[in-house]
């Protein structure tokens, strides 16, 4: 059994304002003449669920294809906060979470419904005080299901920017709508973009045992 939590790819889907839109077009067709069906994509890096790379933010970040593969496969906590309001505070996850022990991974629900056919600007922002809360903590991948860690007008990204002081991966625009609250395996592999500042995933989730 496995939750596929990648929203669909297509053309109508919301994209960051200003970014580019998500097409795909037609190179060669098939017919009489022709063989074979063959696509050219246009879209950002930041379409749909995806991973950014330390490039994304830092002009010495390496790209998505240079990083290290392994916070994105293995043991994870999916955790519901969908009452959180629009920032996702330490004191909230402090009491949510209390000591015990966490997977290495994270991934937060904030939406009751993922926007999979509009544009949303209140989306809930990551305080940089949770990712150094997770970080000392021992997670590696900080996983959402919303566009940026940071505010939609935020210019100083400090969510991402702490992210990369303790090393970690991140995930974004996950849909986790289907997914109860608990552990599971996480697969979501970026593609091998060399010097390239995120790159599209397909995450899911296995159930464990
Ligand atoms: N931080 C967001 C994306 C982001 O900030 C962004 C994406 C596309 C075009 C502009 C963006 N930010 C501009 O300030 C992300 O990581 O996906
Ligand atoms: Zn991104
Ligand atoms: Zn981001």
């Amino acid at each position: 059994m496995l939750y596929d939590i990648t929203p669909p790819l297509c053309p109508d889907m919301p994209v960051w304002p200003g970014d580019t839109p998500f097409g795909v077009f037609r190179t060669w067709s098939l017919s009489g003449a022709c063989p074979v069906n063959v696509s050219r994509l246009s879209l950002s890096t930041h379409t749909g669920a995806h991973a950014d790379a330390p490039l994304h933010y830092r002009p010495d970040g390496v790209g998505i294809g240079e990083v290290d593969l392994a916070p994105y496969l293995g043991p994870c906590r999916v955790l519901h906060c969908q009452d959180t309001g629009p920032l996702l505070t330490r004191e909230i996850l402090q009491m949510r979470l209390g000591d015990a022990p966490l997977p290495p991974r994270v991934l937060i629900r904030s939406y009751q419904r993922f926007p999979l056919g509009h544009w949303d600007d209140g989306f809930m922002a990551v305080a940089p005080e949770v990712v150094d809360w997770l970080g000392e903590r021992g997670v590696c991948l900080i996983g959402t299901d919303t566009a940026s860690l940071d505010p939609v007008n935020s210019k100083t990204l400090e969510a991402h920017h702490a992210v990369a002081r303790h090393g970690m991966a991140i995930l974004e625009n996950l849909l986790l709508d289907e997914v109860p609250e608990g552990d599971y395996e996480l697969i979501a592999l970026p593609l091998k973009l060399m010097g390239v500042d995120a790159s599209p995933v397909r995450a899911v989730l296995r159930p464990l045992n």
